[in-house]
């Protein structure tokens, strides 16, 4: 990294945003470009974010959308060449006032996807550290790492090296680590990906339960939406170094901004038209007729549009519901058994006659038969009318 200038402001005021949270982490407008083999990629385009005390912001978004070069940049491994970023009020980095403060002085933690444990100390040393280094009394060291241990399950293994461990385990161990140092962020990157699925699940409970306790602001990288969804209480979906959408994980399923969010969060099932508005909803020409929604970004008459549906919002019956809209005729093209759920693929008729599918969970038992014809009725108030634009 490059040369240092250091003159950085600490103020109450900054760390408080317009609904009074304490923000830990504000990112203003960040832009970082690596070189490549075509000339330059741009990772960030100016992204901005806001990360108040005792939540947990997670970068969700496919392989090279950028969620790893934000988090880097937060916590001072990447130098990135516009914009500013600030740590609980005190600004770590900002293009225009030529500051840059390495890692070890943005009071952030990191947990990282390969743990990085030494593997000369054992899990005491190694969950001590950073008290050591701060030259903290060895009987109060002995006693918070003990408090640690215990906090992640491992009170016994205080004796035992990295390499008698369980990947699970040293994942832990890097997680007490880096909660003792008391730091008001603790960043994840990617931190579950190299363990298997059940102690994933059982790692990541530990980590929500974690930050109820000691109340740290999180930002936790993955492109795992399921993960996401379980983890976040505030999830942002990133696209090409953009941001996509900000919100709670069910606002964005429930109400995505775009065809990218909406399937970026889940399945879902797609019917383009051209729109006209009623009443605060949408309507759209389609190939099957009319589909009523509500919009869940800017659209106005005339627009090419898509109505968007996910599974569960979908009613597959035998009898005509009677309701006004969004009733279709189906055959049922597929059954497939899901666990909790059936799902079921329907062909619905068009005008075009080239066929329209829809995916549809079912309740277990619901007696459906494969090529038999039904209705499919998606309630207008769930259905979501989205830009067609790119997706
Ligand atoms: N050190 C680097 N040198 C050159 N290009 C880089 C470097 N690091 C990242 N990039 C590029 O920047 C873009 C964003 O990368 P980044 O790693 O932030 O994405 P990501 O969303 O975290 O992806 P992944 O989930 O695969 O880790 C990509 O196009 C990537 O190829």
């Amino acid at each position: 990294m490059g040369a240092t200038a250091v003159t950085s402001d600490i103020t109450a005021d900054m760390a408080r945003n317009a609904d009074g949270d304490d923000v830990k982490v504000r990112a203003s407008n960040v832009i970082k470009t690596y070189p490549g083999k075509d000339g330059l990629v741009t990772a960030l385009k100016g992204v901005s974010v806001e990360i108040p005390q005792g939540e947990m912001a997670v970068l969700l978004g496919p392989s090279g959308c950028g969620k790893t070069t934000l988090l880097r940049s937060i916590a001072g491994l990447e130098r990135p060449e516009g914009g500013e970023i600030s740590v609980s009020g005190r600004t770590v980095y900002s293009s225009d006032h030529k500051v840059y403060l390495p890692p070890e002085r943005r009071a952030v933690s990191m947990v990282f996807q390969s743990y990085a444990l030494w593997p000369h100390m054992t899990v005491a040393q190694n969950i001590g550290y950073p008290l050591a280094c701060r030259k903290v009394a060895k009987a109060q060291i002995a006693e918070r790492v003990q408090q640690m241990m215990d906090a992640v399950h491992l009170g016994k293994y205080g004796h035992r090296y990295p390499n008698q461990l369980s990947g699970g385990q040293q994942q832990r161990v890097a997680l007490a680590r880096a909660i003792i140092a008391d730091a008001d962020v603790i960043l994840f990157d990617e931190p579950l990906s190299n363990v298997d699925a059940r102690v994933r699940e059982e790692i990541r409970k530990q980590i929500i339960a974690l930050q109820a306790e000691f109340n740290f602001a999180g930002i936790y990288v993955t492109h795992d939406q399921v993960e996401a969804g379980a983890i976040a209480t505030k999830l942002i979906v990133m696209n090409h170094g953009e941001i996509a959408q900000v919100g709670r994980p069910q606002e964005l399923y429930d109400n995505p901004v775009s065809r990218y969010v909406a399937s970026f969060m889940g399945t879902t099932t797609e019917v383009s038209g051209t729109a006209t508005s009623i009443d605060g909803m949408v309507a759209l020409d389609t190939a099957v007729g009319r589909v009523i929604g509500k919009p869940t970004s800017a659209i106005v008459d005339g627009d090419r549009a898509v109505g968007v549906f996910r599974p569960e919002w979908g009613h597959v019956v035998h009898e005509h519901p009677g309701a006004d809209h969004n009733v279709w005729p189906c055959v049922v093209k597929l059954k497939s058994f899901m666990g909790a759920h059936m799902e079921v693929v329907v062909e619905l008729r068009t005008s075009s006659g080239a066929p329209v599918e829809a995916t549809v969970a079912a309740p277990r038992g619901s007696g459906l038969r494969e090529g038999q014809c039904y209705y499919l009725h998606v309630p207008s108030a769930d259905l979501c009318v989205l830009p067609e634009g790119e997706q």
